[in-house]
């Protein structure tokens, strides 16, 4: 089952150095940061600040990943991962022409293959999340004239197949109305909560990040903070989370542009955008 894990267990996710490069650019730079098991951590950054990266690389598809990467205690990638990890992409990633349910009796015969008391398991599994995504009413409707967030449901569905300790989604509300972007949140919180399950979902409208237990905020490729929304508007004296995020782009800018001897810590500075332990380091 999932979560059983001992007191000993490290984080969900721990990076450090963490550099990726694609094709020219060096698209992530050195971050350290920690993802705790069993909540919901935001990652939000503009587009194109590497939020995608990230997660391929902590899926472990990513390639020109540098650093230390663990997952669930494991270097990312490792293929003992595969159960334990569901990913969902930008893009649902479900076959128009199938039903709901033939989708995810295709990929749940994918996952766990067999006959007979297996293949009695696989229908157990696909009922059961077909209730958690809430698409019972829907399992027999073709997914290519679902509604989008119906689609972004059966792409979920996908990724819960094998119960995963670690769910990643890559922007899972995009383009979504705000009914259903409320609704995926409330399915979020109810399979982190009912599953114990750690779920790491990126967006970059901030104000799900309210909606979330802890924030890794980026920026061109760097972590500018990673902290509870609480905390973080009250360091920044913010009231929500985006003006806290501009100021900590404020921040940022001024300690880029200020000559080395100035380019330290000021006293009346208004926060310390992560914990002492994980410190960022100095991007060259
Ligand atoms: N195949 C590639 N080769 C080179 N650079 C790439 C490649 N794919 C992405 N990039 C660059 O890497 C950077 C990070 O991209 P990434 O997709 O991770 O950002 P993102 O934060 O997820 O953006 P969005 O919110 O728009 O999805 C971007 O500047 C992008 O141009």
């Amino acid at each position: 089952m999932m979560n059983k894990r001992s007191p000993a267990a490290g984080p969900a996710v721990l990076a450090q150095a963490l550099t990726v490069v694609r094709g020219p650019r060096t698209v992530l730079r050195g971050l350290d940061f920690t993802v705790p098991r069993g909540q919901i951590t935001g990652l939000l950054g503009p587009s194109g600040c590497g939020k995608s990266t990230l997660m391929r690389a902590i899926v472990g598809t990513q390639a020109k990943v540098t650093g230390t990467l663990k997952v669930l205690d494991h270097p990312a990638g490792a293929p003992v991962l595969r159960p334990r990890v569901g990913y969902v992409t930008q893009s649902p990633s479900v076959y128009d022409d199938l039903t709901v349910r033939q989708n995810l009796d295709y990929f749940a015969a994918v996952l766990d293959p067999g006959r007979g008391a297996v293949a009695d398991r696989r229908r157990e599994h696909v009922t059961r999340v077909l209730d958690d995504v809430a698409l019972t009413s829907h399992a027999d409707s073709l997914a290519g004239n679902l509604s989008g967030g119906q689609r972004s449901r059966v792409s979920l569905g996908v990724a819960l197949l094998g119960a995963p300790e670690l769910l990643v989604l890559d922007e899972p509300t995009v383009g979504l109305d705000p009914v259903l972007r409320r609704d995926l949140w409330q399915l979020f919180h109810a399979i982190a909560a009912d599953r114990a399950a750690t779920i790491l979902v990126s967006s970059h409208v901030m104000d799900e990040a309210e909606r979330c237990h802890r924030l890794l905020l980026m920026r061109d490729g760097e972590l500018l903070a990673d902290d509870t929304p609480d905390a973080l508007r009250t360091r920044t004296r913010s009231d929500t989370v985006e003006e806290a995020f501009l100021h900590l782009v404020d921040e940022a800018d001024a300690r880029h542009a200020a000559p080395p001897s100035s380019n330290r810590p000021s006293s009346n500075r208004p926060m310390s955008t992560r914990p002492s332990s994980t410190t960022p380091r100095s991007t060259p």
